[in-house]
């Protein structure tokens, strides 16, 4: 009578374990990869990126600059649900009140491309949870609309594959293409030119920004290409990548706009030397700033860092994360 009881026991138990198991791996999946075509909805994670290298090697025409770059996904993200509505039309909900709910959000820019080239008749409300720090130079809005275009040719099944949302996403920003693909990229042309490179070690990543704000256009027009720039050498970047050593990438990494933007705002320098005092290999900033982040091979460290970060003041607004890499 006992056996059989604990049997009984035992059996339950795993049915409800396995079960659980089931129903955490089905959600985490639905977040992930969306839920897919004939869904009335589908959940999203747009996540954030770091350049490990940022060089500019000339300017187009239309004013945009030729750019080598390193990209590298982080873990940090968006939270995004689209749902069809009855109603046409675009709605945006957000948990922050300071971004455009509007045309000038770029998740609006990609949904409605895609709703007038389809003719599309239906409505989507847009839920945006943003964790990702706003005009940080860390592609947040760019991740955003990567997120809409994915989640959108999936839901209304339009049967776009990569080459063509990539061609489409250029449109709304240089940085879009990548936030589709994703990981660790050589980006060329004006950023939309994706070329896969070795994944980068893993390792803890301290990102801190400053109460400053910073506009990309700006930055890149500031840049004098006539002056006797420093060209950081992306090449040691990839060379680090090819060899798996963290090390190398982080003593490699450099960013032209550093100086166009640091002079502006010298308190990036001092989050940028402050990290190093505080144990990473090395630290930089991200895209066209403010945004800095340190590489870290020790995460008890990087959590000393981050709480120096947060006390004393100059960067509230910080984080710790980790590289994100495809699988
Ligand atoms: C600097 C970088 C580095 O990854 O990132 P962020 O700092 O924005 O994160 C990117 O090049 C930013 O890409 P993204 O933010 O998508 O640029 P866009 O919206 O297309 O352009 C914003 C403005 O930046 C300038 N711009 C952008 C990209 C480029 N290759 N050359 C440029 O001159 C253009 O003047 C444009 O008006
Ligand atoms: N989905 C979005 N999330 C954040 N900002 C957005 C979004 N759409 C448009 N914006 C606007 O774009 C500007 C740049 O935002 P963001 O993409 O976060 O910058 P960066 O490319 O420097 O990381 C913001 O000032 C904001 O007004």
């Amino acid at each position: 009578m006992k056996n059989h009881l604990e049997n009984a026991r035992l059996f339950l138990y795993n049915y409800v374990y396995t079960s659980y198991k089931v129903i955490l791996i089905l959600r985490e999946f639905s977040i992930l990869r969306g839920n897919g075509e004939g869904m009335d909805s589908i959940r999203l994670k747009a996540r954030a990126k770091i350049n490990l290298g940022l060089d500019v090697t000339g300017i187009r025409e239309d004013g945009y600059h030729e750019v080598k770059m390193v990209m590298q996904t982080v873990g940090l993200y968006d939270r995004i649900i689209i749902e069809k509505t009855k109603e046409p039309g675009i709605v945006i909900t957000s948990n922050l009140s300071y971004i455009p709910l509007n045309e000038n959000n770029l998740m609006y820019k990609a949904a409605d491309m895609l709703m007038r080239e389809f003719d599309i008749d239906e409505g989507v409300h847009m839920d945006l949870r943003k964790f990702i720090p706003v005009a940080a130079g860390m592609a947040g809005g760019s991740s955003d609309a990567a997120a809409v275009f994915y989640g959108m040719n999936r839901m209304f099944g339009l049967g776009l594959d990569i080459e063509q949302l990539k061609e489409r996403a250029v449109k709304v920003g240089a940085d879009v293409p990548y936030c589709l693909i994703r990981g660790t990229m050589l980006a060329t042309g004006i950023g939309e030119k994706l070329d896969r490179l070795p994944p980068m070690p893993q390792c803890a990543i301290v990102v801190a920004k400053p109460p400053v704000n910073v506009s990309t256009r700006m930055v890149y027009e500031k840049l004098d290409m006539s002056s006797d720039i420093r060209h950081p050498d992306i090449d040691a970047v990839i060379r680090g990548l090819e060899n798996g050593n963290l090390v190398q990438i982080a003593e490699s990494m450099g960013n032209v706009l550093e100086d166009v933007t640091i002079p502006m705002h010298p308190v990036i320098d001092t989050i940028k030397r402050d990290m190093k005092r505080f144990g990473a290999i090395n630290a930089m900033m991200s895209g066209s700033g403010p945004t800095v982040f340190g590489i870290f091979d020790d995460k008890q460290q990087a959590q000393i860092c981050l709480n120096h970060m947060r006390e004393q003041g100059s960067a509230r607004q910080a984080y710790i994360t980790d590289v994100y890499n495809v699988r």
